[in-house]
Order: structure tokens, then C-alpha cells, then sequence
């Protein structure tokens, strides 16, 4: 019976959204972002050059048709990437209102997002009155710190101490849709974030807010770490997904990295998590040992943390060109009727102003297919395609381009 291995590499999205002038970062509309356009003009240019150097150089996803995708999605050139494909590409489009991770995923896997996403706004304070005193309750302290915008490590070092002092959780939130809560490991403990998170969850997603994600950090105030006993607290799919299809059908699916966070568990029989270094030797040996008639479903998330939100092209570059380096020995390994389907959840250009997603559609690969242009699709129906390829039944509103 056959497998499909769904990869994402998260935010390598291929410009040309048609709805771009709705998306901002800052002040200005992200009409023109291209991450892996931009990305491959910034190599042919010389503009790329730290711990890598040239022309962008990918050629297993461009053998199956990057460079024509980012060409056919935006009419960039796409230097560097200029091979006939010789596998079924083109590239989808996405509706849901938000150039969001979870926005992206769901799409994909067949469920557009029917809410727009509450943001918190960029004041101080950031959150309503009557939730930091709901903080407060469950927390069992006397207050809350923070309260505003904030990046994850300045936030801790400017309250560190007062933390320590009066035990106090730390909010703050992004341009995304989340609410995070910082907190020392051992003196405030990572069992009572956890459940903090865990209790303030449902208020929040009723909210429309995505996430809630427990930020614990362990060291003395001026020399603390992150751990990476991070969680994420996410809303649930609106309709079951692709995901659920295959469970229903007494499938497995596999998920690796974040996508058992991202679909809050749901339909995911198993969980593999790393680095994206581990990520990549999970999807090797998933490549020999995943079951028959399984998904493996893939999201590689450091092009999105690492190097996009840091608008870090070279970075960016390297992690293109690793990535392909393995991707050639993955799709060598896979057996004949296995489907590999390598795509993105949406843009984060890192030549672009700001340092948020940009609003991109996205190129969409397969192997394992034959060779064909599919054009212009829908996320959704790649989530169409995969269930066909595995012989479940659709119930999304995609239609499979196989
Ligand atoms: O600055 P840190 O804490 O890493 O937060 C980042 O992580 C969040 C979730 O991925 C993003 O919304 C951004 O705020
Ligand atoms: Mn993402
Ligand atoms: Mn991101």
C-alpha cells in the first residue's frame, strides 16, 4: 500500500499572493514579499555570502520544479534555479485570513480557517484588565509582569529580578497570535507554568487567540537560558483535517517537529520532535519503517525562527541549500509508490522591511507523480491529493491535483 511523506519547509513561500496588500508588516503591505524569489536574487548577486557563496543552489527540488514554481507564482526570475522539472509542480494560493503557522497547516491539510485571529495591540498594556487578573488567580500570585509587545529574552531580562522577588508570571505577546508566559523552572517551577498555561488556555482561544505558549527559562537574573521545555497551548483545528481523515480511516500518521502542537494532537498518532538536524534523521528512518497507507507530516520550522523573522538571507540560504542536500538523499531512499509532497505555510521574506510572515503563496512539489505542471491550486488541495494517494476519502473542499 502506498505512503506520503507531506514536508513543509515553514515559511519558504514563492511571492505572487493576490492578496498581499492586506497583510502589513509595520506600515508597509507585503505586496512584492518573495522569500524564495528574493532569497535567489540575493545569491546570484553576490548579496549571500556568509558560510555560503553563489547562486542558489537546490538542484533536487529544482530537478522536480522550484525554480518554475517561484517563476510561475510571481514571475521572478529565480536565478540559479533553472532546471526542466521533472516532477509535478505548481503552486497553491491560500484564503484563510492569517499568514499564521497553524492558518498555513490547517489550509493545507484541508481546512481553511472560517475566524479572523484576535491580535492584541501594540500598547501597553497589551492584554485586558479582567485576563491578567484571571492570570493572576490561577497563577496564585499578587499580579503579573510584562503586559506588552515584547522578543522572549529582553522581556526576561528587564523583569528577571522582580520575578525572582515576588514570583510573579511574565506576559507578553508578538504580531502573532499568541499570549506567552515566561517563568523560572525552578523557582516558580515548570510543572505550575504548565498547568498556568494549560488553565488560561480555553479563555484565550475563545478569544480567537491561537496560542498560549509557557516560555520557562532556568540560570541566575543577567545569565539565564530558554529550555526546551517550551509548549504550546493551540486552539483546535475548526473541522477535522486530513489529519482526523486518515486516523478515521485507522491510518497513522506521523507527525515531526511541530505538527502534533499545531493540530493540538488531533488525528497524530505519533510524535517525533528535534532540532531540524534530528527533524531530518526522523524523516530518514521514517523513510524506511513508516507504516503502509500512513502520512508522515513534516514541518521544518528553523527556516521560519532562525533566519526569516531575523531577515538573515545568507542564513536563510544555507538552510535552502542543506536542506536540498538531504531532500536528495530522502526521496532516494523512498520506494516507488511513495508520494513526497514538499510545500510552505506562507512567506517570511528576509530582504522585506519588519521582521513578521509576509503574506506569499507557495510553491508545491511532488515525487512520486510523474511529471507535470499542476498550475495554479488551492492549500486545500493538497490535502485532497494525499487522500487520494492513500485511498481515504476527502472531506475538505479540495480537489486532488493528481
Ligand atoms: O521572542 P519569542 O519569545 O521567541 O517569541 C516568538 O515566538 C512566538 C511563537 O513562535 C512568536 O510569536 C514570537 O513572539
Ligand atoms: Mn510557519
Ligand atoms: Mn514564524
Amino acid at each position: 500500500m502506498a505512503r506520503a511523506f507531506l514536508i513543509v519547509l515553514d515559511s519558504a513561500g514563492c511571492g505572487g499572493a493576490p492578496d498581499a496588500d492586506a497583510f502589513f508588516n509595520g506600515d508597509l503591505p507585503d505586496t512584492g514579499a518573495n522569500t524564495l524569489g528574493h532569497i535567489a536574487e540575493a545569491c546570484a548577486s553576490g548579496r549571500a555570502e556568509e558560510g555560503r557563496s553563489g547562486p542558489l543552489s537546490m538542484p533536487n527540488l529544482d530537478a522536480l520544479g522550484l525554480g518554475a514554481a517561484i517563476r510561475l507564482a510571481s514571475g521572478a526570475a529565480a536565478p540559479g534555479l533553472e532546471a526542466e522539472p521533472r516532477g509535478l509542480w505548481g503552486v497553491a494560493t491560500e484564503v484563510s485570513k492569517g499568514k499564521d503557522t497553524p492558518s498555513g497547516h490547517w489550509e493545507l491539510a484541508g481546512v481553511p480557517v472560517p475566524w479572523d485571529w484576535h491580535y492584541f495591540p501594540n500598547t501597553v498594556p497589551a492584554f485586558p484588565q479582567d485576563l491578567m487578573g484571571e492570570v493572576a488567580r490561577l497563577a496564585g500570585t499578587g499580579g503579573t509582569l510584562g503586559n506588552c509587545h515584547a522578543s522572549g529574552v529582553p522581556i526576561i531580562e528587564e523583569h528577571c529580578a522582580e520575578h525572582m522577588r515576588t514570583g510573579w508570571p511574565i506576559c507578553y505577546t508578538s504580531a502573532d497570535s499568541v499570549f506567552q508566559i515566561a517563568a523560572h523552572e525552578e523557582t516558580f517551577g515548570l510543572s505550575r507554568l504548565l498547568k498556568l498555561c494549560e488553565d488560561i488556555a480555553p479563555t484565550l482561544h475563545a478569544m480567537k487567540v491561537g496560542r498560549v505558549i509557557a516560555r520557562p527559562f532556568t540560570g541566575t537574573c543577567g545569565n539565564f537560558r530558554r529550555t526546551a521545555n517550551r509548549h504550546d497551548y493551540a486552539i483546535a483545528p475548526p473541522a477535522p483535517t486530513l489529519c482526523d481523515w486518515l486516523a478515521g480511516a485507522g491510518r497513522k500518521v506521523y507527525g515531526i517537529g511541530k505538527i502534533g502542537d499545531i493540530f493540538s494532537r488531533r488525528g497524530i498518532s505519533e510524535v517525533r520532535k528535534g532540532n531540524d538536524l534530528a527533524l531530518f534523521e526522523h524523516l530518514m528512518a521514517l523513510s524506511a519503517e513508516a507504516e503502509k497507507g500512513s502520512l508522515t507530516f513534516t514541518n521544518f520550522v528553523e527556516f521560519d525562527t532562525l533566519y526569516g523573522h531575523r531577515r538573515d538571507v545568507s542564513g536563510y540560504a544555507r538552510a535552502l541549500e542543506w536542506f536540498d542536500r538531504r531532500a536528495g538523499e530522502f526521496l532516494a531512499a523512498l520506494r516507488p509508490d511513495d508520494l513526497a509532497i514538499f510545500t510552505a505555510d506562507h512567506g517570511n521574506d528576509p530582504t522585506w522591511a519588519g521582521s513578521d510572515h509576509t503574506r506569499e503563496r507557495v510553491p508545491v512539489l511532488g515525487h512520486g507523480a510523474g511529471a507535470r505542471a499542476i498550475g495554479q491550486v488551492g492549500f486545500v488541495d493538497v490535502a485532497a491529493s494525499i487522500a487520494e494517494h492513500l485511498g481515504v476519502q476527502s472531506q475538505g473542499l479540495g480537489k486532488s491535483f493528481l
